[in-house]
């Protein structure tokens, strides 16, 4: 086990941000922390970092209390973006380097090798102000890893990226997992996070819904999303046995069943012993469970 949580909890005042929050994260895990706007998922990655303190429970890295471990091996960004305005990448990726007790020289090979990775090569000697906005997240984000941390926290990572750069980050991401980095990050986006996690945990209001395998959470609801191309009109669909909900998509309906038993009759039904051009029963997504423990009006 490499990070473990136990009984956190914060309190500002009287308000409880965080309560009672128990999760452990081993080596090489990329672990997802999802929650709403307010959740408590910020507070929870500056007490690990201890950049503020717990009202109750420990937090433990390899055993030993987080705030008795040597800094370097931590990396984080920041949900404030922050990086030095005057600064040129290369020197911003260098001086935070350092900052976390690299040499120079050792730092050579991994600057240009993000660089590169990030295709920020023609910004190399650019001032950070000058850079859009997701270039700067860029040279923020590899500055968060240039020192090699075996733990990385990465807050919001991919708000501001465009696609093509967020599957930058993705694939950068497994690689670090693949390297051994424990990798702990929270996003909104759910599919994000359905891609990217082992385990994850969903906190509303600062306390845990759920703590587990993603597999796990998708098995609480079972298979029970079916999506059927076929010429049967709705009405029909929605009056079979143990169909609960059914929505019109642009050429195929989405059935949401009850549960996974009653897919057999209904697609005895709907092919009538033909072929059929689409039956698929799946888990729901992480988004449609999402916005079912936490209520859509919520999030
Ligand atoms: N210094 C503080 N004093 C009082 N309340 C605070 C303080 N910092 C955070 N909070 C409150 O604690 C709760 C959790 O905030 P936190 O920033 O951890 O949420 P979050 O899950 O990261 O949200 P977001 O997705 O919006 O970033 C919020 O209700 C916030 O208003």
């Amino acid at each position: 086990m490499t990070l473990s949580i136990s009984q956190v909890t914060k309190k500002y005042q009287d308000f409880v941000a965080v309560n009672s929050l128990s999760f452990t994260i081993e080596k090489g895990e990329i672990f997802g922390l999802i929650g709403q706007n307010g959740a408590g998922k910020t507070t929870t990655f500056r007490m690990i970092l201890d950049l503020q303190e717990t009202t109750e429970g420990s937090i433990m890295w390899n055993g030993q209390h987080i705030n008795s471990i040597n800094r370097d091996i931590l990396g984080y960004l920041p949900e404030e973006r922050g990086i030095f305005p005057a600064m040129t990448v290369e020197d911003q990726l260098y001086f935070f380097g350092e900052l976390r007790g690299k040499l120079k020289k050792d730092l050579k090979k991994e600057v240009d090798y993000w660089i590169d990775r990030f295709e920020l090569d023609d910004k190399r000697k650019a001032k950070a102000e000058t850079l859009s906005k997701g270039n700067q997240q860029k040279v923020q984000l590899i500055a968060s890893f240039i020192h090699q941390p075996e733990f990385l926290i990465l807050d919001e990572p991919f708000s501001g990226l465009d696609p093509v750069n967020m599957d930058l980050l993705k694939s950068a991401i497994l690689d670090l997992k693949h390297k051994g980095t424990t990798i702990l990050f929270s996003s909104h986006q759910m599919d994000n996070v359905e891609e990217l996690c082992d385990h994850l945990c969903l906190l509303k209001r600062g306390v845990s819904l759920f703590t587990g395998s993603l597999l796990d959470l998708k098995k609480q609801y079972g298979k029970t999303k079916l999506t059927i191309r076929t010429e049967i009109p709705k009405e029909v669909l929605a009056g079979l046995h143990g169909v609960r909900d059914v929505q019109t998509g642009r050429d195929q309906y989405t059935l949401t069943l009850e549960d996974e038993s009653y897919a057999q009759p209904i697609f005895d039904y709907v092919s009538n012993g033909k072929y059929i051009e689409k039956f698929s029963l799946d888990y729901l997504s992480l988004d449609e469970i999402f916005k079912d423990k936490v209520g859509a009006k919520h999030v």
